[in-house]
């Protein structure tokens, strides 16, 4: 991005007035080429939308939200206004004569100065000044109001014109043309101190060009403005060269032999003008193509946030939330980052009586979302967290939080307790719990049996949907042809990560979910089929749970298996007192 916006600002400076002329030079010089990079569409869309007579944007909203921003060289103007203002009446008071309302007019002008300075520099002044001190620095509110406040810059802007023309004007007034011949001829015929005289046309003219210098050094200002300005003070200045004190200027000295010095008056004002229009188009360009890149810049980190964000929810789709974080956060993709889970809920629920090559994949797809609008609504600390679909059998575990477990990353090999504790934290960090001390917490946090119920109660919603798919779709009333779920949950210690370098898939491994698996495979329809450890937990909840025998499970050979009660409505049967687990 940022050699993107390298190009682009080179590539427009190449396309300055004075800067494009020498790249022209040493084309025709050497016959090289400069090399045109960088986004096109971006530059084709700065020159489209900028008039280049008028220095605006075409588009209005970006002229406004251009001339609504903070110009941080507003006080500087205004300093170098001031100085140039002080300095214009230097001119003036040794070159002509003063009335007392020059003198009012200057501390007027003195005054407005040092009040709106007062108000621009008056915390920079103080950081400069108390900075070592322990005194608060003042808050910034004006001063900050003020150089984002487009119509008081602008206001400032006037007022500061107007009080340097009408310094010049109050010098004009106070000597009238008759006055003006008077002096002259006493100044001929009687000798005269050439300081008596009221009028010197050098000190006007070059009085006018310091207004000229005014008018083109504040930035972030209407260019249209200011060359309107401008022209008013050119007119304003021919009208008192050539018609109101034409006589004193006929007979003024002259740079140059070869003109009237009535013209060498008003060419001297010309030729400042024009110097400092040229530099403020510069300066003008600059900024607005500085606008422009800034604005490029803007739309690029909000489409990149935007495709961040979509990222984020594409790959929290196929990653558990905190897992997606890691992964988002620490740029784990390549290596390999595991959790340790002390007790975790496994359910697997594969759905009966149905075959994808007599039903199609549709079924499926519509069951499937129907489980995951349930899973939807189990959300929260013992959140439940689908796993995969393999053929008809649904996945999904409870317990699978990052504050139930402990992280492990393999970076070269190197593992140790004390970085198991700082990924604990940092994944507390992203959960928002702040309770998280150390990895013994984790283990007692990780021991809930909550786990287990909320993963039965689950299990108990999606029969539940399966019943009313079967409503919904299934017009017969043959058990045979209608889906049944068959479902087996175990508890215990599981691992959970990614592995692998593509296609990032989120899994569970451990005795608990190959039990689980087996109480699945080996259960019947319209069951839950628990092993006992896990009955047990169920008991303590009051949940009923019968005793169904010595089940055989592969790997582990006989082993005592129970069936969740469940009533017709789909609710678990609460447990005989006499037979509660305590
Ligand atoms: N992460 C998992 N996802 C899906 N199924 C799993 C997962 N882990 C284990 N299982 C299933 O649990 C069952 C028991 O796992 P075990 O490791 O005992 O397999 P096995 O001895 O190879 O048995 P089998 O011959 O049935 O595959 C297996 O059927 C296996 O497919």
């Amino acid at each position: 991005m940022r050699t993107m916006i390298h190009n682009g600002m080179s590539q427009e400076s190449n396309r300055f007035p004075i800067i494009g002329f020498v790249q022209q030079y040493k084309r025709l010089v050497f016959g090289s080429h400069v090399r045109e990079r960088g986004s096109e569409s971006a530059k084709q869309h700065f020159y489209e939308n900028i008039s280049w007579l008028f220095m605006w944007y075409k588009n209005w909203r970006w002229e406004f939200s251009y001339m609504q921003q903070s110009d941080i060289l507003h006080k500087y103007s205004v300093l170098v206004s001031y100085i140039v203002f002080c300095g214009t009446v230097i001119l003036l008071y040794f070159n002509m004569k003063q009335a007392n309302i020059f003198w009012e007019l200057s501390a007027i002008g003195n005054f407005l100065f040092l009040l709106i300075l007062a108000m621009l520099w008056y915390r920079k002044v103080w950081s400069f000044f108390f900075a070592t001190m322990f005194i608060p620095k003042p808050r910034k509110k004006l001063s900050d109001k003020a150089q984002k406040n487009f119509k008081f810059r602008t206001l400032v802007y006037v007022t500061i014109i107007l009080l340097q023309i009408a310094l010049i004007c109050v010098e004009l007034l106070d000597c009238s043309q008759f006055q003006v011949i008077n002096d002259i001829m006493e100044t001929h015929a009687y000798g005269a101190d050439i300081n008596e005289i009221c009028f010197t046309p050098w000190a006007i003219t070059h009085a006018m060009d310091l207004t000229i210098g005014i008018i083109f050094l504040f930035t972030h200002i209407s260019y249209v403005l200011k060359w309107i300005i401008a022209l008013v003070v050119l007119i304003f200045h021919i009208i008192v060269v050539f018609v109101v004190y034409d006589f004193m200027f006929e007979y003024s000295t002259s740079s140059n032999p070869y003109f009237l010095p009535q013209y060498v008056h008003f060419m001297e004002l010309c030729r400042v003008a024009w110097i400092f229009h040229i530099m403020n188009r510069e300066i003008e360009f600059i900024s607005r193509m500085d606008f422009n890149w800034k604005h490029e810049l803007r739309k690029k980190k909000d489409n990149a946030k935007f495709t961040n964000e979509t990222i984020s929810i594409l790959i929290g789709n196929i990653l558990p939330a905190h897992i997606v974080n890691i992964y988002m956060k620490d740029h784990l993709a390549s290596e390999l980052c595991y959790e340790e889970y002390q007790n975790v809920a496994v359910m697997f629920a594969t759905i009966r009586n149905y075959d994808t090559e007599q039903v199609g994949m549709r079924v499926l797809n519509e069951i499937i979302c129907d489980f995951d609008e349930v899973l939807s609504t189990y959300q929260g600390f013992n959140k439940i967290e689908k796993i995969k679909v393999a053929n008809w059998t649904y996945m999904a575990a409870c317990g699978l939080s990052s504050t139930n477990s402990i992280i492990k990353r393999n970076r070269s090999n190197l593992e140790n307790k004390e970085s198991d504790f700082k990924l604990a934290a940092s994944a507390s960090e992203i959960s928002g719990n702040s309770e998280l001390q150390a990895p013994v917490a984790l283990r007692e946090v990780g021991l809930s049996n909550d786990v287990v119920f909320v993963m039965m109660r689950f299990a108990l919603d999606l029969m539940k949907k399966m019943r009313q798919f079967n409503e919904e779709n299934i017009q017969s009333d043959d058990k045979r042809t209608q889906g049944a779920l068959r479902i087996g949950i175990a508890n215990g210690p599981v691992m959970a990560g990614v592995v692998g370098l593509y296609k990032p898939f989120y899994d569970i491994w451990g005795n608990a979910v190959n039990l689980a698996s087996r109480m699945d495979s080996t259960g019947l329809e319209n069951c839950i089929q628990v092993p006992e450890e896990t009955a047990n937990i169920l008991m303590s909840y009051d949940v009923q749970c019968t005793f169904r025998g010595m089940t055989f499970a592969k790997g582990l050979d006989y082993i005592p298996t129970y069936f969740v009660e469940i009533d017709d409505d789909f609710q678990f049967v609460q447990q005989r007192t006499d037979e509660a687990v305590t």
